[in-house]
């Protein structure tokens, strides 16, 4: 029997999970190359790679701009990104040439949110300090009042967009005894009954929270959104989260807030960029506690 003709390109940016891998070289039609590395693909490789391709898929480092779109021609028709947020993909210029996208929502749902809970009880219990201080003698005796945190019991936590990943979050930081569950965004989400949400004005969410968590997604109305004027409506006690996007989050501003006491601490999921260079003024502070590689992913039991 002869052998099918191999009449698609596609480029793959990044080695991919096994099973994905085996299911684009079993299409019998599909010639497929891959940047066969960890790393992010340069961008000189992209624009080489993706040259006369039918398909593309990409992750959240590959910038799906023009300049892409141009380099890999009119073949293009499909990208998909193994991503849950598509913000790296000029959707105007893609959708303007009728290609179709796919992405991968809901498979870091849980894990995100674990993360986020994470992030949060280790911000508000100040354990990166605390794990310091072992290791560099200061621990010397048990101190009452020495590196007291912020407790969830009884407290206000404040969801900006409670969507998918917004209420995982909440549901699982309501168990720790949370008075009350503000959120804010475009609507009211009929879910936020589960977990007795209410949905306010960002500026009550802002001022009347304890812990403030970020959930939602980078668009050109939340870029910036947590600047000067918002950390200063923030009570001084209390405790910033963000595990949407770096661009959300004027990090200038958060430096003032967090070196002032503006603000109590904050944990970062996400920085602008990932990782943030090592003599990056956020990574000085001790009430902040950055993004760690292990990101989202987590073995499958
Ligand atoms: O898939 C995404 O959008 C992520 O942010 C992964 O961390």
């Amino acid at each position: 029997m002869q052998a099918a003709k191999k009449i698609m390109k596609v480029f793959v940016t990044r080695r991919l999970p096994q099973e994905g891998m085996k299911i684009l070289s079993a299409a019998p039609e599909c010639e497929v190359s891959v940047w066969d590395s960890d790393e992010p693909v340069p961008r000189e490789e992209l624009l080489k790679g993706v040259q006369k391709a039918h398909g593309l898929v990409c992750l959240l480092p590959d910038k799906i701009d023009a300049e892409v779109l141009d380099a890999a021609g009119p073949n293009l028709k499909v990208i998909s990104t193994m991503s849950v947020g598509f913000d790296h993909m000029a959707l105007d210029e893609i959708k303007k040439r009728g290609i179709r996208v796919g992405y991968t929502p809901d498979v870091l749902t849980d894990a995100t949110a674990e993360l986020t809970v994470a992030l949060l009880l280790a911000t508000a219990r100040r354990l990166p300090e605390g794990v310091e201080e072992v290791k560099n003698g200061g621990w010397s005796s048990w101190k009452p009042l020495w590196l007291c945190g912020y407790g969830l019991s009884g407290s206000t936590v404040g969801v900006i967009g409670l969507g998918r990943i917004g209420l995982a979050i909440a549901q699982r930081l309501m168990p720790f005894g949370v008075k009350r569950l503000l959120y804010s965004g475009r609507t009211a989400k009929p879910h936020a009954a589960e977990v007795k949400g209410e949905f306010v004005p960002m500026d009550t969410l802002v001022s009347q929270s304890d812990f403030i968590v970020v959930s939602c997604s980078l668009t050109p109305e939340t870029q910036g959104l947590c600047d000067k004027a918002f950390f200063s409506k923030m009570k001084k006690t209390a405790v910033f989260i963000n595990s949407s996007r770096g661009a959300v989050v004027n990090q200038e501003d958060l430096f003032e807030a967090l070196s002032s006491g503006q603000i109590a601490a904050a944990g970062l999921d996400v920085t602008t960029p990932e990782p943030l260079p090592t003599n990056h003024p956020l990574l000085t502070l001790k009430n902040c506690a950055p993004p760690t590689p292990q990101e989202a992913s987590c073995q499958p039991w």
